[in-house]
């Protein structure tokens, strides 16, 4: 068990105005330089110290209450940030996500599953979200990143849901539809697509990426490269891998994972849209708590007759909830002989959580009109990451 300690002044108070001011400005070492250095190394010690102290308050919270401290997504930073000024809340949000990452490695391993391998968009968002201190597992397929947490395998998973230049990630919908567990938490991540290969441009005789990789880049690479053939990767940190091994293969990735492997960055910033968000659901055993800037996303199959889903629609309209996503999606295996098509799954969104009585009210009202109907999870808004 830790020493009581007082708590700590360098982690709670801002810090002052000469660490702030970057005054490190003359090239000579003046012993004001020489002051600060030895301020800064001070607090570097008194932050570690104020870490290993958390971990171990967490360790003997979590031997009591073993749920405790599960809840990453909800961490208050704006508010222990108050006042500072001196770090944005961005910063203070990364620096929490290791702290908080940091301390539950200490307790218990926290597993993260993602669509691997390393330096993939979903491992860097695991990263932005969870931090590096976390157990992050690769596996080879979106549908084993449910797997692994509907076995318990790993706590939580980090899948693509939707890119704003794609669309939707049918491989996602797909696995919601088969497997039991719920949305926790959503990731919204900015993506930078760069062309890697062992170069030139000119010798480039195919490009390989993950198929949603390949057509958020659709207009460049017909401008860039045209006639060049394109092939679908697992992953595109994958297509890095093959681009490694031959020198005719570009691969579209991520800048990390060219610097994995010794790739050159052919061209940056090729995505069509300069504004390419791709959305990331967390996924874990239950849904996330309600913080008062939710969203709750529901999956159901309405009867196939005319007006039933403008019917289902009215119902969040008449409740005045705000819906932020709907796909449709055909149920596989169910497109039979008749003319009248196959079924579909329904996927939405809606602003609000569960636990509130209007939502509650649609999703019963809703039930009513629909064949099967899941609520996938309520979780917390939130801001575009990286
Ligand atoms: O292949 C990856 O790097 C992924 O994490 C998957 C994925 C996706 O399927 O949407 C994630 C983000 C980008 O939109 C491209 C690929």
């Amino acid at each position: 068990m830790a020493k009581k300690k007082p708590p700590h002044s360098a982690a709670n108070s801002p810090p002052s105005k000469a660490v702030a001011s970057s005054p490190a400005t003359t090239p000579s070492a003046t012993p004001g330089i020489r002051t600060l250095r030895a301020e800064i190394a001070k607090l570097d010690k008194q932050i570690a110290a104020a870490v290993a102290e958390r971990a171990e308050q967490v360790r003997q919270l979590a031997a009591q209450q073993p749920t405790a401290e599960s809840r990453l997504s909800d961490l208050a930073v704006t508010a222990v940030n108050q006042g500072s000024g001196a770090v944005s809340d961005a910063a203070m949000r990364a620096v929490f996500r290791e702290v908080v990452a940091a301390s539950h490695a200490a307790v218990a391993p926290f597993r993260v599953a993602y669509l691997g391998p390393e330096d993939s968009y979903s491992h860097l968002t695991a990263i932005a979200r969870f931090g590096e201190a976390s157990e992050l597992t690769p596996v080879s397929t979106i549908a084993a990143v449910f797997e692994e947490v509907a076995c318990g395998s790993c706590a939580l998973g980090v899948v693509p849901l939707e890119n704003s230049t794609h669309g939707r990630v049918t491989d996602t919908l797909e696995a919601f539809s088969k497997t039991e567990v719920q949305i926790c938490g959503e990731a919204p991540m900015r993506i930078r697509h760069c062309l890697l290969g062992q170069g030139p441009r000119s010798a480039i005789r195919r490009v390989i990426s993950k198929p949603q990789a390949l057509s958020q880049c659709n207009h460049w690479l017909a401008e860039h490269l045209p006639g060049v053939e394109t092939t679908p990767a697992s992953s595109t940190s994958e297509a890095a891998a093959l681009a490694a091994a031959d020198p005719r293969i570009a691969a579209i990735a991520s800048e990390q994972a060219g610097r994995r492997h010794g790739l050159e960055v052919l061209a940056k910033g090729i995505e069509d849209q300069h504004d390419n968000i791709t959305r990331f659901a967390v996924i874990g055993p239950q849904s996330g708590e309600k913080t008062g800037d939710d969203k709750t996303a529901l999956m159901f199959e309405i009867a196939h007759e005319p007006g039933s889903l403008a019917d289902a629609m009215a119902i969040f309209k008449r409740r005045g909830l705000n819906m932020t996503w709907i796909e449709s999606f055909p149920i596989p295996g169910s497109r039979g002989a008749g003319a009248d098509g196959g079924r579909y799954l329904f996927f939405i969104e809606l602003m609000g959580h569960q636990a509130e009585v209007r939502v509650r009210r649609a999703i019963d009202s809703l039930q009513k009109k629909c064949v099967l109907l899941r609520v996938l999870g309520s979780y917390a808004r939130a801001a575009v990451l990286g």
